[in-house]
C-alpha cells in the first residue's frame, strides 16, 4: 500500500517571488500549495511603505490560478528613513504583518537596508503596539569578517542585545544556519522564533564544494559545516513551535546562477511541502511535519491555521532540469533527480 500522509494545509514563511513577468511562474508554483506566503520585499526598488505593498500584492493575486486561494501577506523593508507612521499606516492599510531588516549589503538587493541599527530601538515600540513582527536577515556584512561567521556575529553583536533591550519584540530569525542561531531562538521567551528552509536541511557546504562548485546551493546566509546542518535538523525533529517552514525559495534566472558571479539563492517553491516531506522522512520524523509545516507559523503571527487538508503520497517522480521563469528559464533545487513524495491533487 503506498504510504500516505494527510496534514493540515501548510504556509511559507519566507518567500521571494520577484516581480513582473516571473509572476506568471513563481505564484501558482506556492499558490498550488500553500495556504499564505509571507512575501519578501527585496524588489528593486524595495517594497518601502504601505501603498508599493497592497500594489505588489495586487500583482501577485492577478496571477493566482483560478480555483486555488492564496492569501500573500506582506512585508516593507526597512530603511533608514522609515518612520513610525509608516509602521501605521501599514497596520490600517490590512494584508502587512510584518517589517525586514537586512543589515545594508548583507544579501541580493539590500542596498537599501538599515546601516544604523540605533533605528530599531525607536521603532521596536510601534512595532509592537501595532503587532507587527521584525523579520531579520541576520548577518553582519563588514568585509572583515569571514563569511561563515556572519551569522554567529549577527547574533552576538546585534540580536542577543536587541531582543534583551526589547524583550516584547515579535521577531523571526529568518533562515538560520548555525547551531548557535537555533540555541539562541530556543533560549528565548516565545516572542522569538526562527524559519528554517530545505536547504539548510537537507545539505551542508561540503554539497555545494567538493567535487566542483554547485551554484544552485549558493544562497545565504551560505551553508555551513555538517555539525550546523545537524543542529537545525534536531531543532525541527524536537517539534519545538518555535521553529516554522520558510522556504526561502528565491528564484534566480539560470545564467544568474551558473556564472562568474553568480547569485544566492535558491528556487525550491515548486516542490517545497514534498522537499520538506523527504527530509522529515528520512529523519524519521514526519509526524513532525504538521506542526513545522502548518501549525508554528499561524500560532507565532497570531493567525487562524488554515482550515483545509492537503495529502502527501510517497511515490518517485522525477523533478525537472529546467523550468520556465518568466521570458528566461530557470534551475530548480534537485533538479533532475528523483523526489520520493508527490503532492496528491
Ligand atoms: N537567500 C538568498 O540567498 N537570496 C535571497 C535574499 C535573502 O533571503 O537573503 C534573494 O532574494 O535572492
Ligand atoms: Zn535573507
Ligand atoms: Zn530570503
Amino acid at each position: 500500500m503506498t504510504e500516505r500522509i494527510t496534514i493540515t494545509r501548510p504556509d511559507d514563511w519566507h518567500l521571494h517571488l520577484r516581480d513582473g513577468a516571473v509572476l506568471q511562474h513563481t505564484v501558482p508554483a506556492t499558490a498550488r500549495v500553500m495556504g499564505r506566503a509571507i512575501i519578501m520585499p527585496n524588489l528593486q526598488p524595495p517594497v518601502m511603505n504601505a501603498e508599493q505593498a497592497l500594489e505588489y500584492r495586487s500583482r501577485i493575486l492577478s496571477k493566482v490560478p483560478q480555483g486555488l486561494n492564496f492569501n500573500p501577506l506582506m512585508v516593507l523593508y526597512l530603511t533608514d528613513n522609515t518612520t513610525p507612521e509608516m509602521i501605521r499606516e501599514a497596520k490600517q492599510a490590512g494584508h502587512i504583518v510584518a517589517v525586514k531588516l537586512y543589515p545594508a549589503g548583507a544579501t541580493t538587493n539590500s542596498d537599501s537596508g538599515v546601516t544604523d541599527l540605533g533605528k530599531l530601538d525607536e521603532l521596536a515600540a510601534v512595532l509592537a503596539e501595532n503587532d507587527i513582527k521584525l523579520l531579520v536577515h541576520g548577518e553582519v556584512t563588514h568585509s572583515d569578517i569571514d563569511i561563515f561567521d556572519r551569522e554567529k556575529r549577527f547574533l552576538d553583536e546585534i540580536l542577543v542585545p536587541l531582543a534583551a533591550r526589547h524583550p516584547d519584540l515579535n521577531m523571526v530569525v529568518e533562515h538560520i544556519t548555525t547551531k548557535d542561531a537555533a540555541d539562541f531562538v530556543s533560549s528565548q521567551g516565545a516572542n522569538v522564533a526562527a524559519t528554517i528552509t530545505v536547504q539548510h536541511l537537507a545539505y551542508n557546504r561540503n554539497h555545494m564544494l567538493v567535487g566542483g562548485i554547485k551554484p544552485h546551493f549558493y544562497c545565504l546566509p551560505v551553508l555551513k559545516r555538517n555539525t550546523h546542518q545537524q543542529a537545525l535538523q534536531d531543532a525541527v525533529v524536537s517539534g519545538s513551535a518555535k521553529f516554522f517552514l520558510g522556504t526561502d525559495s528565491a528564484p534566480h534566472a539560470k545564467g544568474a546562477k551558473e556564472s562568474a558571479c553568480g547569485c544566492a539563492g535558491c528556487y525550491s517553491a515548486y516542490a517545497a511541502i514534498e522537499l520538506y516531506a523527504e527530509i522529515f522522512d528520512d529523519l524519521g520524523a514526519l509526524d513532525k511535519l504538521e506542526g513545522f509545516a502548518s501549525h508554528h507559523g499561524p500560532d507565532f503571527y497570531g493567525l487562524p491555521r488554515n482550515s483545509d487538508e492537503i495529502t502527501l503520497i510517497k511515490q518517485d517522480w522525477q523533478a525537472p532540469q529546467e523550468m520556465p521563469f518568466g521570458s528566461d528559464i530557470i534551475v530548480p533545487l534537485r533538479a533532475g533527480e528523483t523526489l520520493r513524495w508527490k503532492l496528491d491533487y
